[in-house]
């Protein structure tokens, strides 16, 4: 019988960490090779099954990626962007299918993850499910077709614990709308009013983040016009969701030349 693929997960005991251990091992199609978590991590030492309530695995959670990365394919990475390029560097020496989910990511870690598609496949996007890039296409075709009389808003909702704003989920939606209309959306963008902020300026792309409880993940795209509104919904009620569309991109990584791709490309959008 043929070999399963090895796969590593980083972050591995955080919430995406966990949910793509329970995944991988539901569909079967990879074997988990490695488990990593930051140095000091409560996880470090324990068994990754036992940590996500699936029994032992016989994988133990470690510091040191480069055992792991030396038995993979496919690297899985929901962590911080700092992390995330430093594992971009040593998953491109190995030659990894690299999927990163992180958010939060400025211009100076995109470079990072270029450099790496030199040697290797890597995959990024700000959110992994169908139903969101489905949203991101549309997004651009309503945008292509309306004038800068519609105003474009954007309003995401989050969980208590997440660290960044706007989402990269939003980003991506904002994005797609500054495409689609033909303006540079960095000049456009204007990010969690407060104030006497003056009459909204024609043709920028507002953003507004909620956090709060356990709420996993939700994207409002308005389009509001005089005397009309358009208003565009993702509602994620479960983080499975993202686990599915990362472990789909590891395994359409692993016929792909080295290079940049986002999950429009994996999903043929
Ligand atoms: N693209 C997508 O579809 C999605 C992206 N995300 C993003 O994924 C990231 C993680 O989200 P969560 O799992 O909710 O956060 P979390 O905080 O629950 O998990 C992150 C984990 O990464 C670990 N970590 C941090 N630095 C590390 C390092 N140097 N080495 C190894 N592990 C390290 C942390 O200890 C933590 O366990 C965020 O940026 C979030 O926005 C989350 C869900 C979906
Ligand atoms: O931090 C999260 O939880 C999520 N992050 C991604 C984002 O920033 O858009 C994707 C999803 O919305 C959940």
């Amino acid at each position: 019988m043929m070999e399963k693929p090895g796969i590593v997960i980083t972050g591995a005991s955080g919430r995406m960490g966990q949910a793509l251990a329970k995944l991988v091992v539901a569909q079967g199609r990879f074997q988990i090779v490695g488990a990593i978590e930051r140095e000091g991590s409560a996880a470090l030492g324990r068994d990754l099954g036992a940590l996500c309530g699936l029994g032992e695995l016989g994988v133990t959670v470690t510091d040191d990626p480069l055992p792991a990365f030396a038995k993979a394919r496919a690297l899985v990475d929901f962590t911080s962007p700092a992390a995330s390029v430093a594992f971009a560097a040593l998953a491109a020496q190995a030659r990894l299918v690299h999927v990163v989910g992180t958010t939060g990511m400025e211009p100076e870690h995109h470079r990072k993850l270029d450099l790496a598609a030199h040697h290797a496949v890597v995959i990024q996007a700000g959110n992994m499910s169908l139903g969101v890039n489905l949203l991101t296409r549309l997004t651009q075709k309503i945008a292509e077709a309306l004038d800068a009389d519609w105003d474009i808003e954007i309003v995401e909702a989050h969980h208590r614990m997440k660290v960044d704003a706007p989402s990269g989920t939003a980003l991506m939606l904002g994005e797609a709308a500054a495409k689609g209309r033909g303006i540079d959306h960095d000049k456009a963008r204007v990010s969690g009013r407060d104030g006497i902020t003056g009459a909204r300026e024609k043709g920028t792309i507002g953003y507004s983040a909620i956090r709060g409880g356990d709420i996993v993940g939700e994207h409002d795209v308005i389009f509001a016009a005089d005397g009309e509104r358009i208003i565009l919904r993702h509602i994620a009620t479960d983080r499975a969701l993202f686990a599915r569309g990362a472990l789909k991109a590891a395994a359409w990584g692993l016929d792909q030349k080295p290079g940049r791709y986002d999950m429009m490309d994996v999903l043929g959008l």
